[in-house]
């Protein structure tokens, strides 16, 4: 019974630690998988800012004269390099850890189609920048600007996913992800914004219609996502450093970078004169997006610490947990144990040996109380009362031995150690009865030592006593199975011979006279001292008589021996009736 209440309870501690621990693997893998998806994403990020940057020194040496300024055409190498440097990043980050086959495979290929289009891009604009100045139309320069932009929503198909993957495998990320996206998105259309500007500060013309509604759309787009991303940053569990970053993004690009850009708009709506080149606008304009990339990566490192404070609380759990359940089945196991081996196990001992006590068997061991509690209580008692058996039991062993040695002693003759006279009228009867029963000849035979008064008188009563033990000891000796012999009192033995006829009576009396006559007395001075004896036989054949008619008859003929001269033997030869 126990053992199944304990199997229960491991089972039901197995299946809630099982939830448990499973629940808490799922929540660590969950974090962990969105650690990777936000590096992923962060890359994707850090490619869309790069191809972005990427079109400041562009946009610059579109605006140079040939040959390149040297320090423009290396500021737009490296810038390619920081470019290429940073998708490649991104492609090892995802060809490492597809998410899944067809996911990695789709996002792979989204991120060599951006790849191609920026390769065309930066071909169409090599092209254009190899043409001199007064060559170059606007609207080839815009062409090539807008090859270079058409690069960035190219990206998407890979960061999108990603986003939605992070937000997806810990949903607490939601809103700094979001918020890293409009942050990024916002510095790809300030990006744009700028590359509106280039063409017409490259030709000192005013805008264009064109030029002003691109301008105007795209200021619109940015005003929406400023909006969205203060929304964003009302909610009440904002690091200080995300806060800090915001500021920042107002003072330096919604206030520096929009003064630059109202006093161009100004000059641009106006003659076109411009006081500054495309190169020094962009020198200008370019660094004050910097504090929205650095929004980005804040929110970024934000919903990295989410991640991994989540990852480290389930860890914790998930090992508390293990720990905890690991202790408590020892703690099981543990009662289990003693249960079984302090209780159950002496219990079921202890039990045994009662029953055994209730059958009078003392010999069903106890068990060795292993401490001093209820259970050796127990088995003290049972000890006791196993004691207090065995003591009655032995009381009640002596008082049979009593019984049955006084029971002895009254049937037996104390000198001789033959039955008594009362043991052998007892046995007697029964073995006649049975005789009668069978037809079963017996004979009554009575002995009588001849002039013992004159030996115990010459040689004293102790050499009386020895005389009559040497006949006691020939009477045992000649004496058959089933046959009966007594001491009648004083110096006279009776016996009763079964399957003994008259003839066979007087023989047997003769050969016992006569043993006894060649018996010594052991234990007198004088070794030649003899004793012998007279007999008296009679038999039932004579017609069925009862003991007291044989011994009467037996006693008769004995006394005719004794008459006869002694130590002879005389068989009843006449009928009692
Ligand atoms: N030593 C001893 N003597 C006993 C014992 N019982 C009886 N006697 C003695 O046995 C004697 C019996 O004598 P009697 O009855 O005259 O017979 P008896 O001397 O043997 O003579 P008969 O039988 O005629 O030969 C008595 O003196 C008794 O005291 C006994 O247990 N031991």
């Amino acid at each position: 019974m126990l053992h199944l209440l304990g199997a229960l309870v491991l089972v039901a501690t197995m299946v809630l630690v099982g939830r448990l621990a499973t629940t808490e693997w799922q929540s660590v893998h969950k974090a962990s998988e969105s650690l990777r998806l936000l590096e992923q994403l962060r890359r994707g990020l850090v490619a869309v800012e790069m191809v972005s940057r990427e079109r400041g020194p562009t946009n610059g040496a579109l605006g140079d004269a040939l040959p390149m300024a040297q320090q423009r055409a290396q500021a737009l190498q490296e810038a390619r390099a920081r470019t290429d440097q940073a998708f490649e990043a991104l492609r090892q980050a995802v060809a490492a850890a597809p998410r899944s086959t067809a996911d990695g495979i789709h996002l792979v290929q989204s991120l060599q189609t951006a790849r191609s289009a920026l390769v065309q891009a930066r071909a169409d604009v090599d092209q254009v920048l190899a043409l001199p100045q007064a060559q170059r139309s606007a609207e080839a320069i815009r062409d090539a600007v807008q090859g270079m932009v058409a690069v960035v929503p190219l990206l998407s198909p890979v960061t999108n996913p990603l986003a939605s993957a992070a937000q997806h495998a810990y949903p607490a990320l939601g809103d700094d992800v979001q918020g890293a996206r409009l942050a990024a998105a916002l510095r790809e259309y300030a990006g744009l914004l700028g590359s509106h500007f280039t063409a017409a500060l490259v030709k000192a013309q005013p805008f264009s219609a064109a030029e002003r509604r691109a301008i105007d759309e795209t200021r619109g787009r940015i005003a929406q996502l400023r909006t969205l991303v203060e929304l964003r940053l009302q909610l009440p569990d904002e690091a200080q450093a995300v806060s800090q970053a915001w500021s920042t993004v107002e003072a330096r690009y919604f206030g520096v970078a929009q003064a630059l850009l109202g006093q161009v708009l100004a000059q641009g709506d106006g003659e076109g004169h411009y006081g500054l080149s495309a190169a020094e606008f962009a020198a200008l304009y370019v660094p004050e997006m910097n504090p929205i990339l650095a929004l980005r990566d804040a929110l970024l490192a934000q919903a990295r610490d989410r991640a991994q404070q989540e990852h480290q609380r389930a860890l914790r759990v998930l090992v508390w947990a293990l720990a905890g359940s690991g202790a408590l089945l020892l703690v099981l196991g543990g009662a289990l144990y003693v249960i079984q081996h302090r209780v159950l196990q002496p219990l079921a001992k202890t039990t045994r040996a009662l029953k055994a006590l209730a059958n009078n068997d003392l010999q069903a061991p106890l068990p060795v109380p292993l401490a001093d509690d209820e259970m050796s209580a127990v088995i003290g008692a049972v000890r006791a009362l196993q004691g207090q058996t065995r003591r009655r039991q032995d009381l009640e062993r002596e008082r049979d031995l009593l019984i049955e040695q006084l029971r002895e002693q009254s049937e037996t003759d104390y000198l001789t150690g033959l039955p008594n006279r009362r043991a052998f009228i007892t046995q007697a009867r029964t073995a006649l009865a049975q005789a009668t029963r069978y037809g079963v000849d017996m004979a009554v035979l009575v002995l009588d030592v001849d002039w013992f008064k004159q030996l115990n008188d010459s040689l004293g009563h102790a050499a009386g006593d020895k005389a009559l033990l040497a006949v006691a000891d020939v009477v045992r000796a000649e004496l058959r199975e089933g046959d009966l012999a007594a001491r009648f009192g004083g110096e006279e033995f009776v016996l009763l011979l079964s399957h003994c006829n008259r003839e066979q009576g007087l023989q047997f009396a003769n050969r016992l006279r006569e043993k006894v006559a060649a018996a010594q007395v052991m234990g007198v001075a004088d070794p030649e001292v003899r004793v012998t004896v007279s007999l008296g036989i009679a038999d039932s054949a004579h017609g069925g008589w009862g003991l007291d008619a044989l011994l009467s008859a037996a006693d008769a003929a004995m006394y005719q021996a004794k008459n006869a001269g002694r130590n002879r033997a005389v068989a009843a030869s006449v009928s009692p009736d």
